[in-house]
């Protein structure tokens, strides 16, 4: 086999010499007409409502031989060889699914509630599974279908748009024009196939029994449009739900900006409106996936000894870890690291010099922390690995030790005996390189967190000098140095923290914390409440021509102590807010906001500003046209009613309460 044979049989229904799959289409289609099909292909990528142009989609490299049962004892052996494993490998039944059981019965008992226990006009017929790609949610879904003889049909989006204006017309109902977009066409193809899917039974198709038409509707690829204006699927929805007549199951996989993309499509109040139900899964765990590598490794190995070596347990541990959690990754690096072809022609061009896989993967392997010092091999098929703030700061905080020999210590002076610690299993800079922040915003996360996993006060005073140290090395620097600078900062602040920490020094005494949860910055929120004070201190006492700095922390003190200063109701508010801070007898905390495991981090409103949080709260204050229009961020609370701050930011609490006590009473004082 050769490589390019290899890639164009993945990729063969792009190529026309494919097949239509689907896990509602025959047997018969599959094979031998490719011809046909690929005509059938093309007319059926204009129909609208048609999902069964699946050899067109995103997935069409995963699923190109899927769902047949026989379809094994119909390849020869060489197309047999050629084929990927995902596929040739594919689980059969729930049974072989390297998926948490408790997700599967899940997923099941939604389904059987949704399909054979329905009552009429029943809500909440839509599913949304979300977790990481490759984890396992189609191939869940494809099982439990055929466990209950439930067909799928699935919209894949069209990627040839060229239906005439006619045919938009009739879709949409309404006259379309030339401005028109293909992105519209295709959410209104979309619009159209949900509505025939919901209202019509499929067609049976020649060797399909006709004994049960139950049927799911299953949506993996989201046209584009809907991520533009949500509001159009949630509309389309609204109407889905209200004549349902079968489930709706969306699929959304993880992206590295957290469950963006689903808090986008899906956000709370739509979820709470139209009942949708959530089941997420996990990334696939390791004893899983190892078990699924070393079936197939053991098949291939046996069948195919000349062709294929067989990687040892370390290779295939090391393959797991790369892959973090997703299989399908995982059994297609398996197939590379496997190929005798692939790692003799390495060997040609002397990428690398060892001979094979498994010499490679057992480079200086000997302790886990060479491992893991190594992931350098595993950037050869492994998956990019990612981790979500959460995990990283986790990483940070937790950092894991080594036991180390006494031979192994290095050999400290006296004088630095204090500094001795067993080995971090971790490398701190890798560890925020993954989690894709910046270093200034990474820094504020382990600022509000460490102090809650340290014991001793000595060890506080020690981490929060690292921590001011690194935040003057992530100053104003000019552009072309701050990301150096930043990259220095990140390591002075991890690796301070983490030394400092002298209760988490030796791998033996690291048990005992428990779970912590973590939390977002205050700092998001002082500080833009901190542009919008000065924002108003200008414009309420601009007659005073002094800068927003001394208004606040002079004039308005000054003018807190007046008992009539002479101000209108704008300006005593602000004055209450602002110049009385000192005399609140209890200075309110503000409640914290919890970090969940897959938030991006940011919040929403400072999306985009991410890279350089410094600036986020000038940039706010430059952006703000109008303040009272800009509903963006919280105003300030001299300038609002209550607490409605956004969700996504810490609350005042104790400040109501303080206002509450204070007995400085400001008049208004009326110049008429
Ligand atoms: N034991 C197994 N369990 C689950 N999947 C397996 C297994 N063995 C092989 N596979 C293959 O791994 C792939 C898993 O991908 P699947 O499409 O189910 O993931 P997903 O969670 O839907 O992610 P994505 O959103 O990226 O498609 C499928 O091609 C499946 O056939």
């Amino acid at each position: 086999m050769n490589a390019s044979d290899w890639l164009v049989r993945s990729f063969d229904d792009f190529f026309g010499s494919g097949d239509i799959s689907s896990s509602v289409i025959p047997e018969k289609s599959h094979k031998g007409n490719s011809g046909r099909n690929h005509q059938r292909k093309k007319d059926l990528s204009a129909v609208p409502g048609c999902s069964k142009n699946k050899g067109l989609s995103r997935k069409r490299a995963k699923l190109s031989s899927v769902d047949l049962p026989c379809n094994k004892s119909r390849l020869n052996w060489n197309q047999s060889q050629d084929e990927p494993w995902v596929d040739k490998y594919k689980p059969e039944t729930q049974n072989d699914l390297a998926v948490q059981k408790k997700k599967i019965e899940e997923v099941e008992t939604w389904l059987k509630m949704h399909i054979f226990q329905r009552q009429p006009k029943q809500g909440g017929c839509v599913l949304l599974l979300t977790g990481p790609a490759g984890c396992g949610k189609t191939a869940t879904i494809q099982i439990l279908a055929k466990d209950l003889g439930v067909q799928v049909q699935e919209w894949t989006n069209p990627i040839s748009l060229d239906f005439t204006k006619e045919d938009l017309r009739n879709i949409s109902g309404h006259n379309s024009n030339s401005h028109a977009f293909p992105s519209q066409a295709q959410a209104a193809l979309f619009q159209d196939f949900l509505l025939r899917a919901n209202k019509y039974n499929k067609l049976q198709m020649l060797g399909e029994s006709s004994e049960n038409d139950k049927k799911l509707i299953l949506i993996e690829d989201m046209p584009n449009q809907f991520y533009r204006d949500p509001s159009s699927l949630h509309e389309i929805l609204r109407r889905f739900v209200r004549t349902s007549r079968c489930p709706l199951i969306f699929i959304i996989s993880d992206n590295f900006s957290g469950d963006s993309n689903q808090r986008l499509l899906f956000p709370k109040e739509i979820l709470e409106e139209l009942c949708i139900s959530i089941i997420s899964f996990k990334p696939v765990a390791p004893t899983n996936m190892m078990k699924v590598l070393n079936r197939i490794a053991t098949a291939e190995a046996n069948m195919n000894r000349e062709k294929n070596y067989a990687p040892d347990r370390t290779s295939l541990e090391l393959l797991c870890r790369g892959c973090s959690g997703d299989i399908r990754s995982a059994i297609n690096s398996l197939q590379f690291f496997s190929m005798k072809d692939f790692w003799s022609r390495k060997k040609k061009s002397s990428m690398l010099k060892s001979e094979t896989p498994a010499a490679m993967f057992n480079l200086k392997k000997k302790t886990k922390s060479d491992i893991l010092e190594d992931q350098a091999i595993q950037a050869i098929g492994g998956k990019d690995a990612s981790i979500f703030l959460f995990h990283a700061l986790g990483k940070i905080i937790y950092c894991k030790r080594e036991p180390l020999s006494e031979s192994e210590f290095p050999q400290l002076p006296s004088h630095l005996l204090e500094h001795r610690r067993d080995m971090l299993l971790i490398h701190p800079e890798d560890i925020v390189e993954k989690s894709h922040m910046s270093g200034t915003v990474f820094n504020l996360y382990l600022h509000q967190n460490y102090v809650e996993f340290f014991t001793d006060i000595d060890d506080v005073v020690r981490a929060s000098e690292y921590l001011s140290t690194a935040d003057v090395l992530c100053a104003n620097w000019n552009v072309s140095s701050r990301l150096v600078m930043e990259e220095y900062s990140t390591s002075v602040s991890t690796r301070g923290v983490i030394h400092s920490n002298t209760s988490r020094a030796f791998a033996h005494c690291q048990g005992g914390m428990g779970f912590r949860p973590l939390h977002k910055p205050q700092w998001f929120f002082i500080s833009s409440k901190y542009q919008e004070n000065c924002a108003a201190a200008k414009s309420l006492f601009s007659s005073f021509c002094l800068s927003p700095e001394c208004l606040q922390t002079e004039l308005l003190p000054y003018l807190a102590k007046l008992a009539n200063p002479m101000r209108n109701e704008a300006q005593i508010a602000f004055i209450q807010d602002v110049g009385r801070l000192p005399l609140k007898r209890h200075f309110g905390r503000l409640k914290l906001e919890t970090l969940t495991e897959k938030d991006p981090g940011v919040p929403d409103l400072l999306v985009g500003y991410e890279e350089d949080p410094a600036e986020v709260a000038v940039q706010m204050e430059e952006n703000r046209t109008n303040e009272n229009d800009w509903d963006g961020l919280p105003l300030s609370s001299s300038q609002r009613s209550g607490s409605d701050l956004p969700c996504s930011q810490p609350q005042p609490v104790a400040a109501q309460v303080a206002m509450d006590e204070d007995e400085l009473n400001i008049e208004e004082y009326d110049s008429d």
